[in-house]
């Protein structure tokens, strides 16, 4: 390298004009924030202050414009702890996620509202789904499928019997690691705790490298995490934030079987979103038990164009709902092609609930 001081010190103190800039626009972002929530204090209709289609359209613009060289993602992750910290100026936004703490949906909470909301740990879904419900916090977030193992049926069956809506979507990369504690004799692991799902992701790699340790499933990998603390004979998969938080080391790292593991989550509250310009729908709809059902059902998505992302069937628990398909499709409820087809799956289906119209997941 040939920086002299000269050079290193000039450069600094461009550095420091340019924070000074930043520190300047940062203040005045959010003193105009202070002022928004001023304009929905005094709105008739009642305050919201999280706009989930605004951030979305905030983080879309930044990306389309960055030009480096920070990456786009770098950028609006950026830009998201600014909007997170202007948000909770103008309300303290509380989270429940399931939990314990250390979790991958902790890690989705965190990625989608940013560092300045409040995070609280649930043990169940439904226990996050119920905070919600009784407005103890503002949102929920809780996992609702992953690329490798489908759905998580605990989260489909709790909409069913609840007026929640969904506010937003966000997919986490999802990497395991194998973790030991500095006591652990690491050629002795005889035994591998971790949630079901996550042993099921890392199958290959532990039939390759650990074919004879026991595997324990357990209710999260952050659990996992923490029971190996006191056992030198075991190993836990988890992933980063649990290792960080329980301070464990990686003997192996990424081990998931396929490198496009993905887990989505959904952002749980009361609110109506309105179109963010790129919007997602998520419905459920009971079918009479009769042939040619689930042709009567896509049929009108077919004939108007619309995109459908999931369909997921569920078993009924009551005599009304005989077949419950949960269906997520591309579009906004307020589109009039959508509520077009919305009403005429109603009047084919035994029951249609629309759990809601959100912006498609940017970060
Ligand atoms: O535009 C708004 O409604 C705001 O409250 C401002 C702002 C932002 O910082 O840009 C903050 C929080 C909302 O969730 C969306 C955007």
């Amino acid at each position: 390298m040939t920086d002299t001081p000269i050079n290193l010190d000039s450069l600094r103190q461009r550095i420091d004009e340019i924070d000074n800039d930043i520190l300047r626009l940062i203040s005045a972002r959010a003193e105009c924030a202070k002022q928004v929530a001023d304009v929905k204090t005094q709105s008739d209709k009642g305050a919201v202050f999280y706009r989930p289609e605004r951030e979305a359209q905030v983080l879309r613009r930044i990306m389309e414009l960055n030009q480096g060289p920070l990456n786009s993602e770098e950028m609006a992750r950026l830009f998201r702890e600014i909007m997170s910290a202007c948000l909770a100026l103008e309300q303290p936004t509380k989270v429940a996620y399931l939990g314990p703490e250390g979790t991958f949906t902790q890690q989705a909470a965190l990625k989608h509202f940013g560092a300045s909301a409040v995070s609280m740990p649930m043990a169940a879904i439904d226990e996050v789904f119920r905070e919600v419900e009784a407005g103890a916090v503002n949102y929920g977030v809780v996992p609702v499928e992953n690329s490798t193992e489908g759905v998580v049926s605990h989260t489909l069956d709790s909409f069913m019997d609840s007026s929640i809506r969904i506010c937003g979507e966000v997919v986490l990369r999802i990497h395991h690691h194998l973790l030991v504690a500095d006591t652990t004799l690491r050629d002795k692991v005889s035994r591998v705790y971790s949630h079901p799902q996550s042993l099921a992701q890392c199958r290959k790699w532990l039939d390759a490298h650990y074919p004879r340790a026991e595997r324990v499933p357990v209710s999260s990998n952050a659990e996992a995490a923490k029971m190996i603390k006191g056992e030198w004979h075991s190993a836990a998969i988890a992933g980063d934030m649990a290792a960080k938080l329980y301070g464990l080391e990686k003997v192996a790292e990424k081990i998931e079987d396929r490198p496009d593991n993905s887990t989505r989550f959904l952002i749980i509250g009361s609110q109506h979103v309105p179109m963010s310009g790129e919007d997602k729908t998520s419905i459920v709809v009971a079918m009479r038990n009769q042939p040619g059902a689930l042709h009567d059902l896509l049929e009108p998505f077919h004939r108007h164009s619309i995109d459908l992302t999931r369909l997921e069937t569920r078993p009924s628990r009551t005599g009304v709902w005989n077949y419950v398909f949960f269906i997520d499709f591309k579009g906004h409820v307020d589109e009039p092609r959508v509520a077009a087809v919305l009403e005429e799956v109603r009047l084919r289906a035994s029951e249609l609930k629309v759990l809601g119209s959100y912006p498609v997941g940017v970060l």
